[in-house]
């Protein structure tokens, strides 16, 4: 096991990380920027260093600076968290060269590989996943996008390939909107991923969003952990995600974990990643992989009582899962709220302030994940995120109700929080359901559109 780990983030992910590194013994070291000087990961670490000011592209992605303090400070391992440089493979490259120093999470090339979605795409044919029907190159011109709508019929989507989250993607709902799409999409790939190429896919109107956690390890052994409802989204933001999904049966979760181990597998894959897919009409479609610890994983550990980050370390130390995949059991129902700063009322617009008052809730079933006190502030130099409430319950139901206790119980002044949009959700005989799908946040945006 590492003596000492770096970990490349800041907020709540970072304290996650370090929390799991201690229980194995390991030093933790963190970096901040001049804006994070007081942030809470800076006092939880037995050593901090300040990597720049407050741009994101001149402290946490500063990757020669991350590499530096890393040999500077003895660390034999680094840790990306997520955002910022998780998904970087060219910086999952460098540290694997630099000598003594382990990278905590997939090979660089199976990042690279996964990354680029057509590639993922067909990776997951040749393991004989389904994949949403589409192209697995990218499209050259209009003619041939003409040609796709015609063959999958309309709606089709257009997405960047160096893409994800949403960005990049231009929906085409009739031939006459093909030319202004391709354009947009190619645009926003390169503005976003320094990439133009785009491929193809036939668009579903409704689908859930569900994703299956992977562990892999370097000795073959690959374990799925069950999936996650991410479908409450406003924008491609995620607010609520959920363990398990209300939406499937025990056969389609068997299908769709199978389905995933069997992909992770074939790509060489290592460490903890996430396989994205639609659900539709009881059908489900490979999207695209994440090559990183996700926010939500919290909900995968606490229905499986499995400590994610803390077997990321362990396969990177190189050590063997030690549960099979008949081990893992889903106990119980997880579901993830985020607490943002942010105004719902104003289309979840982020609202940077002071935490004059900050009161989580606590007691049987909470879980909180944040790096705050009550008195610091909420920047807008990076993510809107205070925390994550996680709750968890006996059943859905169970878990609803004790859910309505704890944002009950969660008073934070100083900024508009979340907070009073997720109590809402709870009331929501949509949501309370079950049923809701990725349209329904985005239902009236398209209506306005
Ligand atoms: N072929 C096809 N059909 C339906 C889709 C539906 C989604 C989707 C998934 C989850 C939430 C959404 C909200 C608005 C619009 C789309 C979504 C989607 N993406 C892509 C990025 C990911 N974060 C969401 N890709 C889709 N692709
Ligand atoms: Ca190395």
């Amino acid at each position: 096991m590492f003596d000492k780990v770096l970990v490349a983030n800041r907020g709540e992910i970072a304290v996650r990380v370090m929390a799991a590194c201690e229980e194995l013994g390991c030093e933790t070291v963190a970096v901040y920027s001049d804006a994070d000087r007081n942030g809470g990961h800076v006092d939880y670490a037995d050593e901090a260093y300040n990597v720049g000011p407050p741009p994101a592209s001149e402290s946490y992605l500063d990757q020669e600076e991350l590499i530096d303090v890393a040999e500077r400070t003895g660390a034999d391992a680094i840790h990306p968290g997520y955002g910022f440089l998780a998904e970087n493979a060219d910086f999952a490259r460098r540290v694997e060269e630099t000598p003594d120093v382990t990278w905590i999470g997939p090979p660089s090339d199976a990042m690279e590989t996964l990354g680029e979605k057509t590639k993922a795409r067909t990776v997951m044919q040749d393991a004989g996943v389904p994949v949403v029907p589409g192209t697995t190159e990218p499209v050259d011109d209009a003619d041939e996008v003409r040609a796709l709508g015609e063959e999958f019929g309309y709606p089709i989507a257009i997405k960047a390939e160096g893409g994800g989250g949403g960005r990049g993607m231009k929906i085409v709902r009739s031939e006459a909107e093909v030319d202004d799409a391709l354009e947009s999409a190619r645009r926003e790939g390169e503005a976003y991923f320094g990439n133009d190429s785009v491929y193809v896919e036939k668009y579903l109107e409704a689908p859930k969003h569900i994703e299956v956690q992977v562990l892999a390890d370097r000795h073959g052994s690959v374990r799925h952990l069950g999936e996650r409802d991410c479908s409450l989204q406003r924008r491609h933001q995620k607010v609520i995600e959920e363990a398990p999904s209300p939406a499937l049966d025990a056969d389609l979760r068997d299908e769709i974990g199978e389905a995933a181990r069997q992909g992770v597998r074939e790509a060489g894959y290592t460490n903890a990643g996430t396989v994205e897919f639609l659900v539709e009409n009881g059908e489900f479609y490979f999207m695209e992989v994440n090559t990183r610890i996700q926010v939500e994983h919290t909900v995968s550990e606490e229905v499986t009582g499995i400590d994610i980050v803390r077997w990321q370390l362990r396969v990177a130390a190189g050590e063997a899962l030690s549960f099979a995949q008949d081990d893992v059991e889903i106990d119980g129902h997880a579901i993830e709220y985020r607490i943002n700063a942010e105004n719902p009322a104003a289309d979840f617009a982020p609202t940077p302030g002071q935490l004059t008052t900050y009161r989580p809730p606590t007691s049987i079933g909470i879980r909180l994940d944040h790096a705050v006190a009550q008195g610091d502030e909420i920047g807008g130099d990076y993510d809107s995120m205070i925390g994550k409430l996680i709750v968890r319950g006996d059943d859905r139901e169970h878990c609803l109700e004790r859910s309505k206790r704890a944002l009950e119980h969660f008073a934070v002044d100083g900024v508009h929080t979340t907070i009073p949009f997720h109590r809402l959700m709870l009331d929501d005989e949509t949501f309370v359901s079950g049923d809701h799908t990725t349209k329904y946040l985005d239902r009236e945006l398209e209506a306005d559109a």
